[in-house]
């Protein structure tokens, strides 16, 4: 990758880390909740405050770069990614922890140049992890490189009966506990754009493995994902799991 991105990653880190102190400081005392579209679907004033640090500090550096950003569409902005250099952002993924002070936390920040992410940024908020990678330049947590575990006998960080799970309530965390070797695997249907574009190029470049819950190749709109460490794995799950399709992220609005 040309190092022509690198400044935007250096900015991308930079603004997780003050986004994660504004969402330490709200742990203390604003968890309210301003809405409720199902038991898991919550929003709070941080979720919202954060996503706007975020975004006006990078339109401040980068000012013809565009943004997906999860509170941003749920207040009707579109969901397309196009060519254009893009920043596909979670101000809090985890947001049920959060309202609960349930200790895993994270701020997610994807890019993406001609539909490819460059480069992912998680920051574990409590636990005070950066994660990052860049494409074909590996991934590190605290400028630790990260690799895949070795294990054939599965840790799942996510529900199935087959396997042993354990989950810590947010996608991009849990898909750092894979790229860490803590997990062997993590799959979800229902996540969306923001909640696994860093994550996925973490995984990735720790050497795992994504595919669609049906085996395809992963389409990051399409709100459904493995991620494994080897092939193997990977292709169990989608043998077990039970897939379905939900309607894509960048699926026209309804008018
Ligand atoms: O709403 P949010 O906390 O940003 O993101 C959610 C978390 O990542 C959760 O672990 C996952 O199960 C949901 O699918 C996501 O939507
Ligand atoms: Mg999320």
């Amino acid at each position: 990758m040309a190092d022509v991105w690198q400044s935007s990653m250096d900015h991308a880190v930079a603004v997780a880390r003050k986004a994660g102190e504004m969402v330490r400081g709200a742990l203390k005392d604003d968890r309210t909740v301003m809405t409720k579209s199902s038991a898991v679907d919550l929003v709070t004033q941080t979720d919202q405050k954060v996503e706007q640090l975020i975004i006006q500090s990078v339109k401040e550096k980068f000012p013809t770069h565009r943004f997906i950003g999860e509170e941003s569409v749920a207040a009707g902005e579109s969901c397309n990614l196009t060519d254009d250099p893009t920043w596909i952002i979670d101000p809090i993924d985890g947001t049920t922890n959060f309202v609960h002070a349930f200790p895993f936390v994270a701020v997610s920040i994807g890019f993406s140049v001609n539909k490819q992410v460059e480069f992912g940024v998680v920051y574990s908020c409590l636990e005070d992890k950066m994660f990052t990678a860049r494409r074909g330049r590996g991934a590190f947590c605290n400028g630790e490189p990260l690799q895949v575990s070795e294990q054939t006998d599965a840790l799942v960080t996510h529900l199935t009966c087959v396997f042993r799970v354990r989950g810590a309530g947010t996608a991009a965390i849990n898909m750092c506990l894979v790229a860490s070797g803590c997990a062997e695997a993590y799959y979800e249907i229902g996540i969306h754009v923001w909640d696994v574009a860093a994550g996925s190029l973490i995984v990735s470049e720790a050497g795992g493995v994504l595919l669609d819950v049906d085996g395809g190749d992963v389409d990051l709109m399409s709100r459904r994902i493995v991620a494994a460490n080897n092939r193997t794995i990977a292709e169990r799950i989608v043998k077990e799991i039970e897939s379905f399709t939900l309607q894509r992220d960048d699926a026209p609005l309804q008018s």
